[in-house]
């Protein structure tokens, strides 16, 4: 029943139902009868029967103790029986897709008031769209799954290939032209980093790790070195499947013998006639319980190369227990002499070492900006639960360490979001197109509008659709800074979920109640310090790639 036909009520006829078999609380302006949810109640009869909370208004103690979210579940919902005569409800349930107004809760561009060279209406439009879907659709499941530790349904996927989510996931480039994007929303001719950096910060929102890996990402890192490298028969079979959800791929590199050193891989790839043999394991495969291919680096006689191998005969996977729910479907993955076709080989053969680099930098790049998207939703939750939760009679916020540790937060998310950004928009943007484009300013050019001094040339260019950096582009300009970059959030990442646990306390520690999504970060933060490639080894790596560049002359 709506609240407004809801029965009214005075404070003075609640308190008349305070004992054992008769008891009315209020919460925020609606008055619950619990007289026979108070024995099923998980906080157990007797705290429900305190003096301060039967018959009484108990909002402060209620949010002191449960999330939002109890109140909004059906079963719960229903034990309302009307609301206080002439009072109206403080804390609104969120609307699907709305932004939150708690400071840093957002990026800054998102924020009421402030602005962002980089994002156009578009990519709010794009913004507002997505998380709305995602709210309604995806996140149900995905609290679903990371419990019960199953796939994502197909009904899922098949509602996130209409709108060509699978799609967009793997970024900007051919493999969009021709589809409609979020119901036409946005043109696959401008769809742009930053319209994938959002779509990857969103993903991340629900605090479910696990599902957010078992959201088809085994897809978003195998698929591109099928369409970069593989035949055009391979690409017009493989492509459609894979992006129309109906068959899923994973990216099979690492191994118990080899991690982040992918040189020295142990499977196997004999060439028999118009088929390679391959024969080894992989371990670490993320969505590979499930997935019908696999783009797996073998070792050949000609060096490492990448062979795409469909699950059959020979192809056996299990799952391995992580930390993170078995929803992300990582598994060990057998080949016992599998027989694949020639054709199936994704680039030159020997070559597979700059397939698998080329292809490393997006995906550290996604797993940076999904762990950035994670970040942010700790920020605040400890900006709303440090607030919210009183001790010794005042708000969590009046202790110092409490707000040091708050600013430390808030200084980790916004230079994380910074810094990403910048990169982002070096992959918007080809360099040498941006210098011919200054170069040829040409002073006839300029006029005067509304008092501002403009040229036709700059304001072509920049209305003109930027052109974004290819797999290899971005290999040879970014993969140091990408290197840094990720080292850098990981690290923020784990610092953050060390902070929230201690302003949570215990709650931090349960799976379920106030914490959850602390809890489920702190779990799984170290993933993001993993995955793509260890945090030590690509810190590195941007420093080597740094020593690389240094000009020859340079001396103090
Ligand atoms: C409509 C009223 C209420 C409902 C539907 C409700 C429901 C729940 C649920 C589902 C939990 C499990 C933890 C969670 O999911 O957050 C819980 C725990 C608890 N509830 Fe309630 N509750 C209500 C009112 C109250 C009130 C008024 C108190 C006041 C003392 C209270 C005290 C507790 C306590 C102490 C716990 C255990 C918390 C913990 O383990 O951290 N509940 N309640």
């Amino acid at each position: 029943m709506p609240a407004q036909q809801k029965q009214q009520y005075t404070f003075e006829e609640v308190e008349k139902h305070n004992k054992e078999g008769d008891l009315w609380i209020v919460i925020d302006s609606k008055v619950y009868d619990l007289s026979r949810f108070a024995d099923l109640h998980p906080g157990g009869p007797n705290v429900l029967y305190a003096e301060g909370v039967a018959g009484k208004d108990a909002t402060d103690t209620f949010f002191g103790l449960h999330r939002h979210e109890v109140l909004l579940r059906p079963q719960y919902a229903r034990l309302q029986i009307g609301t206080i005569q002439g009072e109206e409800e403080m804390i609104k349930a969120p609307i699907p897709g709305s932004l939150s107004k708690v400071p840093y809760a957002e990026a800054t561009w998102l924020s009421d008031g402030y602005f962002s060279p980089y994002y156009t209406d578009n990519h709010r439009a794009f913004q507002q769209a997505i998380r709305k879907f995602f709210e309604e659709v995806v996140r149900p499941e995905a609290i679903k799954c990371e419990e019960n530790g199953k796939r994502i349904s197909q009904e899922v996927v098949d509602k996130m290939s209409d709108l060509n989510i699978i799609a967009m996931r793997l970024g900007p480039g051919k493999h969009l032209h021709g589809r409609t994007l979020l119901g036409g929303l946005v043109k696959p001719e401008e769809f742009d980093y930053f319209h994938e950096l959002i779509l990857n910060t969103e993903i991340s929102r629900f605090g479910t790790r696990g599902f957010s890996d078992g959201m088809l990402s085994g897809a978003t890192i195998g698929l591109p070195p099928v369409w970069n490298y593989g035949s055009p028969e391979l690409q017009a079979k493989v492509v459609p499947e894979v992006l129309s959800g109906k068959k899923y791929l994973a990216l099979a590199i690492t191994e118990a013998f080899a991690g982040s050193d992918v040189s020295g891989l142990q499977t196997t790839a004999v060439r028999d006639g118009d088929y390679w043999i391959v024969t080894g394991t992989k371990k670490w495969i993320t969505n590979g319980t499930f997935a019908d291919y696999f783009t797996t680096g073998c070792k050949t006689e000609k060096g490492l190369t990448v062979i795409l191998i469909e699950r059959g005969e020979g192809v056996s996977t299990k799952p391995i227990k992580t930390s993170y729910s078995a929803t992300a479907g990582t598994a060990y993955v057998t080949f016992d002499k599998v027989r694949v076709p020639i054709g199936n080989t994704l680039g030159a053969v020997g070559n597979g070492l700059s397939v698998i680099l080329s292809n490393f930098n997006h995906e550290r790049w996604m797993v940076t900006a999904m762990s950035v998207g994670a970040q942010r939703i700790i920020v605040e939750e400890c900006l709303k639960w440090a607030n919210q939760r009183i001790v010794f009679g005042k708000p969590l916020t009046s202790q110092a360490v409490i707000r040091n540790k708050l600013g430390k937060m808030i200084t980790r998310i916004e230079a994380c979001q910074n810094w990403l950004e910048i990169i982002t928009h070096q992959m918007n943007n080809v360099r040498e197109r941006i210098c011919t484009a200054h170069r040829y300013l040409r002073p006839s050019r300029f006029f005067i509008l509304n008092g501002d001094l403009l040229n036709i040339e700059y304001l072509i260019y920049c209305n003109t659709p930027s052109q974004q950096m290819t797999y290899n582009e971005m290999s040879s300009k970014l993969a140091g800074q990408i290197g840094l970059l990720k080292q850098f959030v990981s690290r923020c990442g784990r610092e953050t979920a060390e902070d929230a646990t201690q302003v949570f306390g215990g709650r931090a520690l349960t799976v379920t109640g106030m914490g959850k999504l602390v809890e489920n970060y702190h779990r799984t933060s170290g993933f993001d310090a993993i995955l793509a490639g260890a945090e030590d080894v690509l810190g590195d790596l941007g420093v080597r790639q740094a020593m690389k560049r240094m000009p020859k002359d340079a001396r103090l």
